[in-house]
């Protein structure tokens, strides 16, 4: 059953530690302007109490109406002058967030593209989701330790406010706020690992859970086919379970921040009240009790609830998605190879028990085929239409992989040769080649820039191709793909291949629009060019001329020279039959038509019925 791999869990919260140590090691300036205007944002705080106590005892008890106003005035003012400083914080918050999130995003896509190039780009290409995915982790990471650094330096700076203010105005109550303030905090920074790891494991059991459905459901077809839907069920139940113990563990993290909430917050609420009719003998004002309590309400209380509440959830969004990055970003680029890329010796090929079909329910098109070829060797494939002869030319040149076996060039397997490397060693001419608007010497030099024009010349005499060069008026001349024949623009393409570096040329019918006498010429060229040819054969002499002819038929494969194969082969000699009777196959429009096709349908009714398998005629 088709299933997904779960991947290991979120165990530290190292990477977050790490990536906020770095980034305020990265932005000292910011940080210390940060600082600055978080303590100018706290200074009103400390200031709002002594206000609110004067407007107490020196207006409403003095019955003096403009000196509680003016106290109340200065109170509002102290407000309004925090929310400017604050305000002035946010700058220097983007500072220090900003740089990191483009970082941070450079490091990814890095990292995602290393990891493309690391899968080869065989057959997966760039990940643009999982860059879009990692993205949005970027974004959570910022905001989340934008959110962390105002927190903590709000929480420090105003609870510093809250009890210096108090400390100025009635000293005795210091104790009453202080001490259960410094004990919340210690519970809070005792529970704060096991907080985290509730939150972390809680997270994890509903990924675990998505992951799990998701599974299944994709797999939905196997599961039913083999019968296997109460253990599927047993297990989505037991993520079921697991997310549910997980949940019921953070609802007990809830209800414990609630408690260090009333422990730092409302109990010294609670004692200034008790304590007030004894504060008051001890010399303490109306005015300074009620300023001590606006300390208490206004500002402790919000500080601590946002630090207990606040930093446990946006710590494990910063930690989760820093954790995540750090896997993407650092992504060390393709592991070391054990076998790196190889270059083809030479234009030996070798075949192995090569499979190949369109598609997993598909009729393989070739199975379990065996092939070698010397270097220099020139094999003609040949077979009814339809049988797999473009798809064995494909596979030998590395365009499409094989399901099963191998397939080897130059002593080297084609997944194991660098794409470059890859174009130099081999190249494949199909039936209509490209050629584009460019000079000739561009279009003929493609694949072997730089070729001295002496020898461009000789290939172009050897091809036959001397009279159309002229024609457009010699190497420098310009050519207007469509002013070419068919024919003329398969010679181009031709000389083209004859002058690059491949040592093994496969010719997928790249000579079907040549007459027999142009198609013998250029035979004749390729065969003094060193190199593997593999033809793709349509005429009976292609073949007749070839070292060895790989016969196809739908279920069999031969391998042997004409000869052989002639009289050892009931089907080939049918084939040979058919040529010589002159009866043409599909597509016959070439010049050469009415010469003997090999890609006959008639051919087709004689196919063996055998197993699939290569067998060799001498
Ligand atoms: N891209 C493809 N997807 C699915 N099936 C394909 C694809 N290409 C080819 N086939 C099928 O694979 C089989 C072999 O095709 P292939 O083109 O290799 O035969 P061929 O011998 O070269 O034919 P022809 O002589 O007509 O060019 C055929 O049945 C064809 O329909």
């Amino acid at each position: 059953m088709a299933r997904t791999t779960v991947p290991a869990p979120l165990t530290t919260s190292g990477a977050a530690l790490h990536l906020v140590r770095g980034t305020l090691a990265h932005s000292r300036a910011a940080v210390l302007r940060l600082a600055w205007w978080t303590l100018v944002s706290a200074a009103p705080a400390l200031v709002s109490g002594k206000a609110l106590a004067l407007a107490v005892d020196e207006g409403f008890l003095a019955h003096r109406p403009r000196t509680a106003a003016l106290g109340l005035a200065v109170f509002a003012l102290c407000t309004l002058g925090g929310a400017w400083a604050s305000r002035q914080t946010y700058p220097w918050l983007a500072e220090i967030v900003e740089p990191l999130r483009d970082r941070l995003l450079g490091d990814v896509v890095t990292g995602t593209l290393r990891r493309a190039v690391g899968r080869g780009a065989r057959r997966d290409g760039f990940d643009a989701v999982a860059v879009a995915q990692l993205t949005r982790q970027v974004e959570a990471v910022r905001d989340a330790l934008a959110g962390q650094l105002m927190l903590v330096w709000q929480f420090v700076l105003t609870v510093g406010a809250v009890v210096v203010g108090t400390a100025f105005i009635a000293p005795a109550a210091v104790p009453l706020v202080a001490v259960p303030l410094v004990l919340a905090l210690g519970v809070f920074a005792v529970l704060a690992p096991a907080t985290v790891r509730r939150q972390h494991a809680a997270f994890q059991a509903e990924e675990t859970l998505a992951r799990e459905t998701v599974a299944i459901v994709g797999a939905l077809r196997d599961i039913v086919a083999t019968g296997t839907h109460d253990r599927a069920e047993r297990e989505v139940l037991d993520a079921v379970r697991a997310q549910l113990r997980a949940s019921r563990k953070l609802a007990t993290v809830a209800a414990v921040r609630r408690v260090i909430v009333a422990l730092g917050a409302h109990s010294p609420l609670l004692l200034v009240v008790l304590a007030a009719p004894g504060l008051v003998d001890r010399g303490m004002t109306p005015g300074d009790v009620v300023g001590v309590l606006s300390y208490v309400l206004s500002t402790l209380e919000p500080a601590v609830r946002l630090l207990v509440q606040g930093v446990g959830a946006s710590w494990l969004r910063l930690s989760v998605a820093a954790e995540r990055l750090a896997g993407a970003a650092h992504h060390p680029g393709p592991p070391e190879d054990p076998d790196p890329a190889l270059r083809p010796a030479d234009g030996s090929v070798v075949l192995s028990d090569v499979t190949f079909a369109y598609g997993p329910d598909a009729e393989p098109v070739l199975d379990g085929l065996d092939l070698s070829l010397a270097h220099g060797d020139h094999l003609a494939v040949v077979g009814p239409s339809g049988v797999g002869k473009s798809t064995t030319a494909d596979l030998l040149t590395g365009i499409l992989p094989p399901d099963r076996g191998r397939v080897v060039l130059g002593g080297v397997p084609l997944d194991r040769v660098a794409r470059d490397d890859l174009s130099r060693a081999r190249a494949l001419l199909p039936q209509n080649p490209y050629v584009f608007a460019g000079t000739v010497r561009e279009n003929l030099c493609q694949l072997a820039p730089g070729t001295p024009d002496e020898v461009v010349a000789r290939t172009v005499e050897e091809l036959g191709l001397g009279r159309v060069v002229r024609r457009l008026g010699g190497l420098d001349g310009l050519v207007d793909p469509a002013g070419l024949s068919s024919g003329e623009r398969q010679l181009v393409a031709l000389a083209r291949v004859h002058l690059s570096p491949a040592a093994l040329v496969v010719l997928d019918e790249a000579t079907r629009h040549l007459d027999a006498e142009a198609e013998q010429r250029v035979e004749e060229a390729f065969r003094r060019r060193p190199g593997t040819v593999v033809t793709l054969a349509h005429r009976l002499a292609l073949a007749r001329r070839a070292d060895k002819v790989l016969l196809l038929d739908g279920r069999r494969a031969w391998v042997g020279t004409h000869d052989a194969l002639l009289a050892q082969v009931p089907f080939y000699a049918d084939l040979v039959g058919i040529w010589n009777t002159g009866t043409a196959g599909p597509g016959d429009d070439g010049p050469g038509a009415g010469g003997n096709r090999l890609s006959s349908p008639d051919a087709a009714s004689d196919r063996s019925s055998s197993r699939p398998s290569a067998d060799r005629a001498p």
